[in-house]
């Protein structure tokens, strides 16, 4: 029989052994363990059970997203295993459960190993990335004159002091960023460690002061003798000139050819370059999924760009609170979401919420693909408009 309960500190190493077996990794004992183990220690720690056995596990972070118009505390889901002995028995499904009774935050997020596991527990996918090649072998330039402002090398040691305000602006200014405190800057961001290949060198920081920051590493191609690579880590500018330049710093480093990294979709990197032959997207993926675990405190706690009344009925299956008729209604700055009995113009499953909730997906398109019922014609069209951003959701933050 399998009990969830909470895993105390003294069992965070048995967590991490799980998450070896689980995810097929080697867990040396080293940086990465302690890593993983600071990581766990500030995690609310959910295990399944059996004789006394740990079988099973989930991590609750505590976190805080920034959204439209501001930032809401956050659940960032973690580490979710089951030893392979005893998957598809429920196991999953009843750690969830128990993460749901007290869940003391109106949003959860997560990365998905599969995409097919977190649909039935009402997370959807709420943004994308996107994977940007530029080839730097030849001098590359922009089509906007660069910032001319110098940059300065900063130490790992300086970097988070230095880093924090100009990361602050650039998620408020983007949604389904994660706030950052120095300690996550120096375990999480600024790591030597967990950058999935062993090759490439530590972080290196950029900074234009009060502009805008480049995190980087780079490597050396030592099976040919093709340039080196940059990865890309993070690039944030206050405004295109700035993004510009630290575009151009990149593309210039010397011995290297190449430069890969994450992206947001709508990244301004494609219209800067003068030669957009240089610039691929090689890929988009879903990267983050996010659960509205409170439906009242996430809907009112967004800023929204159109006044909107409407009603939905959210269907939700595992958290009882949510599943219901409420009206929306957003007036100025001003924001209700309130239960109702009314009749609702659109239907529809809280995963799709969190789907459209970072401004990612269109509501009218989940629509058109039969995910959404408009009961009122042009409902999701209207709802589609309040829920509009400037900038393509993204989240730099992996965890
Ligand atoms: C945020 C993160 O950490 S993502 C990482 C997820 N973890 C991994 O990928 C590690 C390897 N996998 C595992 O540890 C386990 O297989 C888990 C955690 C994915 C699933 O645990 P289980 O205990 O087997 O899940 P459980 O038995 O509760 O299944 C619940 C439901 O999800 C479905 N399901 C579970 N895993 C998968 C999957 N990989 N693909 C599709 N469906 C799945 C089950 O079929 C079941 O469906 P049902 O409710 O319709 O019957």
């Amino acid at each position: 029989m399998v009990t969830v309960r909470d895993v105390p500190e003294s069992e965070i190493d048995q967590v991490i052994d799980l998450t070896g077996i689980a995810f097929h990794e080697r867990v040396d004992d080293g940086d990465d363990r302690e890593r993983h183990r600071w990581l766990l220690r500030g995690a609310r720690r959910l295990g399944a059970y059996e004789d006394g056995r740990l079988v099973g596990f989930v991590g609750g972070l505590p976190m805080r997203m920034s959204v439209p118009g501001g930032s809401l505390a956050c659940v960032g889901v973690t580490d979710v295993v089951v030893l392979p002995t005893h998957r598809r028995r429920g196991v999953l499904s009843a750690m969830i459960g128990r993460l749901y009774e007290d869940l003391d935050a109106p949003l959860a997020a997560l990365y998905a190993s599969e995409g097919a596991i977190y649909g039935r527990y009402g997370f959807g996918h709420a943004d994308h990335a996107a994977q940007i090649e530029i080839d730097t072998v030849r001098p590359w330039t922009t089509r906007i004159e660069p910032a001319p402002r110098p940059l300065r090398m900063v130490s790992l040691e300086e970097a988070p002091k230095v880093l924090a305000p100009l990361y602050e602006r650039a998620a408020a200014r983007r949604p389904g960023q994660f706030l950052r405190d120095e300690e996550w800057w120096r375990r999480w961001v600024l790591t030597s460690k967990e950058s999935g290949d062993d090759a490439l060198t530590e972080p290196r920081v950029v900074v234009m002061d009060d502009a805008g920051y480049v995190i980087y590493r780079t490597k050396l191609d030592e099976e040919s003798d093709d340039l080196g690579r940059v990865r890309l880590m993070e690039l944030e500018g206050d405004d295109a000139r700035v993004e510009a330049a630290l575009w151009r710093y990149l593309a210039s480093i010397d011995l290297t050819g190449r430069i890969r990294g994450a992206r947001p979709v709508d990244d301004l990197v494609p219209l800067l370059a003068a030669d957009p032959d240089t610039v691929r997207i090689t890929r988009t993926w879903q990267a983050l999924w996010v659960r509205l675990a409170d439906v009242g405190s996430a809907l009112q706690g967004r800023g929204w760009a159109e006044p909107v009344d409407t009603v939905l009925r959210i269907v939700d299956t595992r958290i009882p609170a949510n599943d219901g008729h409420w009206r929306l209604r957003v007036t100025g700055d001003d924001a209700t979401c309130e239960r109702t009995d009314a009749a609702p113009d659109l239907t529809l499953d809280v995963r799709e919420l969190g789907t459209v909730y970072l401004g990612d997906t269109a509501l009218a398109t989940l629509v058109r693909a039969g995910l959404v019922t408009e009961h009122a014609p042009g409902a999701a069209s209207r709802l589609d408009r309040a829920l509009s951003v400037p900038r393509a959701p993204f989240t730099s933050d992996d965890f």
